[in-house]
Order: structure tokens, then C-alpha cells, then sequence
């Protein structure tokens, strides 16, 4: 690795606020020096597997390439969260020739954001629990209180829990943990561009009602300052390197599935404003990160987009093709053309959102010459253009043919699916059939009573925050494919009156994940020596 202060001056960054000699945050005066010159090239994909489909390392791997064609790049991400760490996934900072370093530091502490968020957002759940312990205003009706709690952790057994169990003045009630990367504050971090406005997205979170009915924000509980006070680090994006020296910065990390997928802003910002090409990645596929990344994250950045690079694997298309994950490794030709359906629908979408996209072919180990050349041919057949991605075994040179794709395409504006001052129920329409392809949405009772509670606080015009399963395009995780014929079920409405988006809940979508029988957490330890091992 590189010192952290030559990855800055490879693209005249001049201040940094070091974290050891190869982390670093960068102030946010530093980042508005300069004024916006870079393309934005957006990494999503099909529909994936359980372990990911190499968007990360694709983002990674690209914008490496363009440093090999003489271009400035920078990559951003965001930050892995320990649930899917210790869990399926494993890391988030790539893979094979295509990282971002230091990644055992990356993929745990980091420079601790994710503990400042869940700082925060405890410190506010405990506020809210007190007053009422000590019967002091605002006093909420236990059983009308939004805040739960969070913890980077995949812990399914604290998706419904009792408190109060203790001394706690007999306030026995029932409530529950989300994962970190489910925390409005964890949205709010990634969209808040000082802080100014992060403390007044802080004080506008509804944390629930009175028995009067009457809303209470976080403001009510003057615990604003201390918030902010604790998330005054996390707000600066961090400055990292990839496995070939270049520049990656990283900060935020809200799921996909469940938040909105992206990285900061701010992080954006740099992206744009010191380099010629931005890659950037956008969680899950194009029905959930891509479809947030325009209709929320351009929309809020107010910057345009220029190309959309579109991820497909052979075994993730097997596995729309319906083949079981431990039967992946196998060649399957048949399951792979019937599955490349799924990768058409994903084409359409990214087109629906304004832009061409070029086909990424992730090429893993396993995959066939057989099954690579099938999968040539039909992507031909869809009339995109493509390229065989070797960025995970070769690194930036790996990723030149299609960064070659990339390069001369011209900023666009996207195509919005709903306009902000539609009535939210509408926008959920017009994503669940426009994106999903499905027939329409069903609403359960609880849903229909949050949508009018949203109309009657005047929040009808914030952003819609679709969470759902990654792995299907419906919201049912085994529908894979193509799926038509169907309806969407939203159980309910989360409002994040601070970040100004609803998330309808959508089918059994949880926002706290568990962990399978065999976590990723089994294969890491630490050495006698002190070196991490087997994060992957
Ligand atoms: N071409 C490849 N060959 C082998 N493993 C890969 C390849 N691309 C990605 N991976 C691995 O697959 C997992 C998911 O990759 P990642 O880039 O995180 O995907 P995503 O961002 O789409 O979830 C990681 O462990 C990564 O190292
Ligand atoms: O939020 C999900 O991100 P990945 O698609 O990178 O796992
Ligand atoms: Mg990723």
C-alpha cells in the first residue's frame, strides 16, 4: 500500500485528517474546492445469489481500468456493515486482484462510523425510554413509538424483544434492534452535505406519538447536539486506496434491500469533483439500488449520470435458471439460458431509468468455456453492448475493454419514475410496476393506516425507499427469473421524517438480518502476530 497522503495528491486533495498511514478523512471544506468535471459511471446488476454477484469488485476493478487508459478515477463505496461480514456475504472491499486496502480494517472498524451511528441512534432510544421512566414531557405512548434500536450485528434474536424487565419503574414493553445499516441515521449520514443540515435531519426524525395523537420529532428530547456531537466524525468520507494505488473513497453504508444503497453524497461529490470518471455502486440490482440510486440519490445530488455498467454472472443466472446454490459450481447450460431471462428484465430497467447499459460478464472460476460462450451469444441476442470482465483475476487491466465502453459516454439526465409531489401511494405504484414489473400493489390494513398518517403529517412528498428481498423482482425471494403475473405486499410504512423518505416494508423483508448455519464469522481469526486472517 501506498502512504494515504500520495493516494491525495494523485488527485490534489491537500487535507487530510489521518487514521494511521493509510486511512485518512477528508474535511468537508476540502471537498468543495473544486467544481464538478467527473462522468458518473453507476455499477449495479441482475438480481444476485446469496454471496454476491462482483458489483463491488467490478466498481473497483473498472476504476482502476481507467487509470490505465491515463484517466483519473475514483471508486466509491460504502462501507461494509459486520451483519453480512460475520454473516453470508463475507467482506465488502472485492475481491482477488480488484480490493481496496487496508481491507481487514475496512471491513471491521474501520474509522468507526458504524459505532457512531449506532451511538447516536441508541442515545436517542434511551432518551425517549427515560422520559418516560421519569414521567417527563414529551411522555409517548409506549405503544406509538417508531425509534427502536440498532446493532451492526446480523441478530435475529432481537428483532422483538421485551425491555423494562428490570428496575424500570414497571414500564415493561415490548421493541426491537434493526441492523445499523437500517438506521435513518445511517440514510441521514449518507445524504446530510454539512452540519447544518445533518443536525436538522437529526431533530426532524419522528420518534413517535403522544397519547394525544400529537407527533413528537427528536427535537422534543434536546438530545439533537449530542447526536450530532457523536456523528461529527462519521459525516467525513474516508480516503482509502485500491489494490493498485489508486483512490477509493468509502463512507455510509445502508443496505440496499432495506435502506437506500448507496454510498454519501459527499463521497460522490469527491468522486465528481476530483477525478474524470466516478465509479460508483449501487446495492443488489437494478430494481433496488439502481432504481434508489436515480430516483433518490441523483435526484438529491442534482447531478447527472453518464453510463450504467450492469453486472451478470453465469452461476446467478443458473441460479434464476433454478439451480440450487450447492449445485452452482456445476456447468449447466440449459439452466443458464432459461435463467438468462432475468438479466433482460435488469436491461429494461436500467433503460427505464434513462440509461443504455453495458454488460458486465463477471467471469468467476467455475464458469465453462461452454457456458461463456452461451452466455455471449444470448447477451448478443439483447441487443446491449458487453464485455467480459477480468477484474477479479487481473485488476485494472481486467477491466480495460469495458472501461474502453465507458469512457466516451455523454452525462444524461435520468428518467425519474415518479415526481416528488405525487402522493406516496402513487410512487409505490408506479416503482412496484414500472421497475418490478408487477400488476399492482396490495396494502395491508397497517399499510393503509401509515400512508394516511404520512398524508396527514404533510409527508407526501418524500422519497420512496422500496425495501424488499435482493433476490427476486417481486417480493416473494423465491420467485426468481422473470416473474409476471404478480402483486406486491406492503406490510407496512417506515416514516424517516429526518432523511424525508418513507420505506414500505414489502413482503417478509426484514431490517434484521440472521445469520445462516454456517456464518462467514467461522472462518476468521487472528494470528499470533496480530494479523487478521480469513476475512473474505
Ligand atoms: N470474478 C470473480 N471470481 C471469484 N470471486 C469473485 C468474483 N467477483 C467477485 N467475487 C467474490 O464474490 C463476492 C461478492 O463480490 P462483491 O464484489 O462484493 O459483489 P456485490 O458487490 O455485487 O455484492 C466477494 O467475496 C468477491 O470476492
Ligand atoms: O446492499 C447491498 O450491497 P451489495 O449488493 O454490494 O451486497
Ligand atoms: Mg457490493
Amino acid at each position: 500500500m501506498l502512504p494515504i497522503e500520495e493516494i491525495a495528491q494523485k488527485i490534489g486533495i491537500e487535507n487530510l485528517i489521518h487514521y494511521g498511514n493509510y486511512k485518512a478523512k477528508i474535511p468537508l471544506e476540502e471537498i468543495w474546492k473544486k467544481e464538478r468535471r467527473g462522468k458518473v459511471i453507476l455499477v449495479t446488476a441482475i438480481n444476485p445469489t446469496p454471496f454476491g454477484e462482483g458489483k463491488t469488485t467490478t466498481a473497483i476493478g473498472t476504476s482502476m481500468a481507467f487509470w490505465h487508459l491515463g484517466k483519473k478515477s475514483i471508486v466509491t463505496l460504502r462501507e461494509p456493515s459486520l451483519g453480512p461480514v460475520f454473516g453470508i456475504k463475507g467482506g465488502g472491499t472485492g475481491g482477488g486482484k480488484s480490493t481496496v486496502e487496508p481491507s481487514s480494517d475496512i471491513n471491521l472498524h474501520f474509522t468507526g462510523d458504524f459505532h457512531a451511528i449506532q451511538v447516536a441512534h441508541n442515545l436517542l432510544a434511551s432518551v425517549i425510554n427515560n422520559a418516560i421512566y421519569h414521567n417527563l414531557e414529551p411522555c409517548l405512548d409506549r405503544k406509538k413509538i417508531r425509534w427502536g434500536h440498532v446493532l451492526d450485528l446480523n441478530a435475529r434474536e432481537l428483532r422483538k424483544i421485551v425491555i423494562g424487565l428490570g428496575d424500570n419503574g414497571g414500564a415493561i414493553a415490548e421493541d426491537y434492534f434493526e441492523i445499523t445499516s437500517a438506521s435513518e441515521i445511517s440514510a441521514i449520514i449518507a445524504i446530510a452535505k454539512d452540519y447544518e443540515d445533518l443536525k436538522e435531519r437529526l431533530s426532524n426524525i419522528l420518534v413517535g406519538f403522544r397519547t394525544d395523537k400529537t407527533a413528537v420529532f427528536a427535537r422534543d428530547f434536546k438530545v439533537v447536539g449530542a447526536m450530532a456531537a457523536v456523528l461529527r466524525d462519521a459525516l467525513l468520507p474516508n480516503l482509502v486506496q485500491t489494490s493498485e494505488g489508486t483512490p477509493a473513497v468509502i463512507h455510509a453504508g445502508p443496505f440496499a434491500n432495506i435502506a437506500h444503497g448507496h454510498n454519501s453524497i459527499l463521497a460522490d461529490e469527491i468522486g465528481m469533483r476530483y477525478s474524470d470518471y466516478l465509479v460508483t455502486e449501487a446495492g443488489f440490482g437494478s430494481d433496488l439500488g439502481a432504481e434508489k440510486f436515480v430516483n433518490i440519490v441523483s435526484r438529491l445530488g442534482n447531478f447527472d449520470i453518464s453510463g450504467a455498467v450492469l453486472v451478470a454472472t453465469v452461476r446467478a443466472l443458473k441460479y434464476h435458471g433454478g439451480v440450487k446454490k450447492k449445485h452452482l459450481a456445476e456447468e449447466n447450460v440449459e439452466a443458464l439460458e432459461k435463467g438468462a431471462e432475468n438479466l433482460q428484465r435488469h436491461i429494461e430497467i436500467v433503460r427505464k431509468l434513462g440509461f443504455e447499459p453495458v454488460v458486465a460478464i463477471n467471469h468467476f472460476p467455475d464458469d465453462t468455456e461452454r457456458e461463456l460462450s452461451k452466455l455471449q451469444e444470448l447477451v448478443e441476442d439483447m441487443n446491449v453492448k458487453f464485455a467480459v470482465s477480468e477484474v477479479f483475476a487481473k485488476g485494472g487491466e481486467g477491466g480495460v475493454e469495458l472501461a474502453k465502453y465507458l469512457q466516451d459516454i455523454e452525462p444524461r439526465k435520468p428518467r425519474f419514475v415518479y415526481k416528488i409531489d405525487e402522493p406516496v401511494r402513487e410512487k409505490v405504484e408506479a416503482i412496484a410496476t414500472e421497475i418490478y414489473g408487477a400488476d399492482g400493489v396490495d396494502w395491508d390494513h397497517k399499510a393503509k393506516k401509515d400512508l394516511k398518517l404520512i398524508s396527514n403529517l404533510g409527508f407526501d412528498d418524500f422519497f420512496v425507499c422500496m425495501a424488499k428481498t435482493q433476490y427476486s423482482l417481486s417480493d416473494n425471494p423465491k420467485l426468481l427469473g422473470a416473474p409476471e403475473n404478480f402483486v406486491v405486499t406492503v406490510r407496512s410504512l417506515k416514516i424517516s421524517s429526518g432523511a424525508k423518505f418513507v420505506v414500505p416494508l414489502l413482503g417478509d423483508i426484514s431490517t434484521m438480518p440472521g445469520l445462516p448455519s454456517k456464518p462467514a464469522a467461522e472462518s476468521i481469526d487472528l494470528t499470533k502476530d496480530g494479523q487478521i486472517v480469513g476475512l473474505r
